[in-house]
């Protein structure tokens, strides 16, 4: 595939809620095999971006295309299916399941009255452990949720993201409420992960990680992308100056 070839696009997307036009008519491509950041002043649109894509919300017009494939109106569990795989940015788990219970549910296929049952894959449970050591959390899988750390909740939830084995991640402000050492092992994870192949779309407030682990990142003002480019480009734009400025 080409530098610029795309598998996810989407067309003049939009979405109001009562009088707030949230996303305004958005054509954007990503970068396949690329990080790549999705920035913005607040309420610029990012959050309301991301659930359209994810099928959490449906747009008022336009388009999602994954693969060449209208994803619109799909469920977020048939997007996600499709390869898409998403994290929260207040982090998604369940809180009184353990450790390993929480990559076993995230796994259509074990059903969670066969989990409490105690049946359970012998393949999905050495998946599930592979990606707890990947994420270096593989001590914890007993432990309910609810006991880990912050910090070890989101790497659960990314965890869990990977059981589907997604071929786009979205991440939605992996750096935020962490601490920067964390921050740290959540950039080397993604970049490791992205050498393995799987293409990122990162929405994040800390313009560092942004600009320090993206290689093309798409800025967001009013609702739709207002320039777009490698950070150092991005950065100097002044256009993005005058967004984040408000002037
Ligand atoms: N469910 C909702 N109901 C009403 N208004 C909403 C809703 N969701 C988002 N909005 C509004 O839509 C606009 C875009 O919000 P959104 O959360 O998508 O922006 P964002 O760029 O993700 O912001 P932030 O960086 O602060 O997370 C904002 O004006 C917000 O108040």
């Amino acid at each position: 595939m080409s530098d610029t070839a795309s598998s996810l696009r989407t067309e003049g997307l939009s979405k109001s809620f009562g009088g707030v036009l949230a996303v305004d008519g958005a054509t954007v491509e990503l970068r396949d095999g690329k990080i790549n950041g999705l920035i913005g002043p607040n309420g610029s649109g990012k959050t309301t971006f991301f659930n359209l894509i994810t099928g959490m919300i449906k747009p008022d017009a336009g388009r999602v295309l994954y693969r060449g494939r209208d994803i619109t109106r799909h469920s977020p569990h048939r997007i996600a299916h499709a390869g898409l795989g998403r994290t929260f940015q207040l982090c998604r788990i369940f809180p009184r399941l353990t450790v390993l219970e929480n990559m076993l549910v995230a796994v259509r296929r074990t059903r969670l009255r066969e989990l409490l049952a105690g049946l359970r894959d012998k393949g999905e449970v050495e998946r599930a452990r592979h990606w707890l050591r990947r994420m270096g959390i593989e001590h914890l899988e007993d432990a309910e949720a609810r006991d880990l750390s912050y910090g070890q909740q989101k790497l659960l939830e990314l965890a869990a993201v990977l059981m589907a084995e997604p071929e786009l991640v979205l991440l939605d402000e992996p750096a935020g409420g962490v601490n920067p050492a964390l921050i740290d092992r959540i950039v080397s994870l993604v970049r490791d992960l992205n050498a393995e192949g799987r293409t990122f779309l990162v929405v994040e407030h800390n313009m560092d990680m942004v600009m320090g682990m993206c290689d093309h990142v798409i800025v967001f003002d009013r609702g739709a992308p207002i320039a777009e480019g490698p950070p150092s480009a991005v950065r100097e734009d002044p256009k993005v100056l005058e967004a984040y400025l408000g002037v």
